[in-house]
């Protein structure tokens, strides 16, 4: 007997650097890099549209929102196609911004996995959901390593691109606070669409760094080289870490923080501790989350 509602919360994730590895199969096209999943992030929650949900009402979609204005997300709708619950009712809601770099469309897509399973008792392991909204968000062109990140939660390493089962996690243990100000949207599909030869270059050697010392001050440093040597910095972000870098100079080294870097792929800075504040930005705050994406009581 199936619940008929159920709600998912999925990390947002924001890329440190990345190379990009696409592959004819989507479970084995993604990304490797690293990042940090927030405890600012989206929640799904489905219900079972007027008594539908069995698997021969297919062909009509239920209602879909985004932060209660209709609309939808792409992945999202491709995911519960591949679940055979396209009749269901989605409501997403985030307090991130959306196309800034926190990985909303991966998140959704998860969420909507997680959460569509469970409402309407489709038996699913947990690999194979997270199969299916990694499928979706590359087939999409909307992100390559996000939801397998935020699958793990904590500082995941993306050490192989794809799937579970063919891609490999690892990470840095870690806790602590992180704060982020975004400056507005920067193109996933345009990037990613583009040659992305010297990008990937600059992303293997952030990687060959970050292995040879999981730590992270390293990775914050690795970030920074990399938005660097991949063109991808945006005149805000690069105010806001040479502030940052400054403040902390000021402080001598006391923010508790490694400094700040920009957020793949958006105009958006993050910070590991209190940098940003210190610098005098008002960001927001949020921590590193712990647990990745799990099913909710709400
Ligand atoms: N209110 C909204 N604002 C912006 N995009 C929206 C909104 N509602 C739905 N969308 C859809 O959400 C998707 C956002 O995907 P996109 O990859 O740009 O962002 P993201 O996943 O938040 O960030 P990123 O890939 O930069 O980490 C797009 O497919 C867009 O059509
Ligand atoms: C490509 C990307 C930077 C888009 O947010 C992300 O999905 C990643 O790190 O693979």
């Amino acid at each position: 007997m199936s619940r008929q509602r159920a709600s998912a919360f999925v990390p947002g994730h924001v890329t440190a650097f990345f190379s990009a590895h696409p592959a004819e199969r989507p479970a084995a096209a993604g990304s490797r890099g690293a990042g940090v999943t927030l405890t600012d992030g989206v929640t799904v929650r489905v219900s079972a549209a007027g008594g539908a949900g069995e698997p021969d009402a297919l062909d009509e979609s239920g209602s879909r929102t985004v932060n209660g204005e209709a609309g939808t997300i792409g992945a999202v709708e491709d995911v519960l196609a591949e679940l055979g619950t396209a009749d269901v009712d989605v409501a997403v809601e985030t307090e991130l911004p959306i196309g800034a770099g926190f990985g909303v469309s991966g998140a959704a897509a998860l969420g909507a996995a997680l959460a569509a399973n469970d409402a309407l008792d489709r038996g699913r392991f947990e690999n194979d959901l997270v199969r299916i909204a990694h499928e979706a968000e590359v087939g999409r062109g909307t992100g390559l390593g996000d939801v397998v990140a935020q699958a793990r939660g904590g500082v995941p390493l993306r050490l192989e691109p794809g799937a579970p089962a063919v891609g490999e996690l690892d990470g840095i243990p870690a806790t602590g606070r992180v704060e982020y100000v975004t400056f507005g949207e920067l193109s996933t599909e345009e990037v990613l669409g583009g040659d992305t030869a010297s990008l990937s270059a600059a992303g293997e050697d952030a990687l060959d760094r970050l292995r040879a010392d999981p730590r992270l001050p390293t990775m914050m440093d690795a970030a920074r080289a990399f938005a660097r040597e991949a063109d991808l910095l945006v005149p805000e972000v690069a105010e806001a870490i040479a502030a940052v870098e400054e403040s902390t100079a000021e402080a001598d080294g006391d923010s508790g923080g490694h400094g700040a870097a920009m957020a793949m792929l958006g105009r958006t800075v993050f910070a590991l501790g209190t940098g940003l504040s210190d610098a005098g930005y008002d960001p927001e705050r949020c921590r590193i989350d712990a647990a990745g994406a799990r099913l909710v009581e709400r």
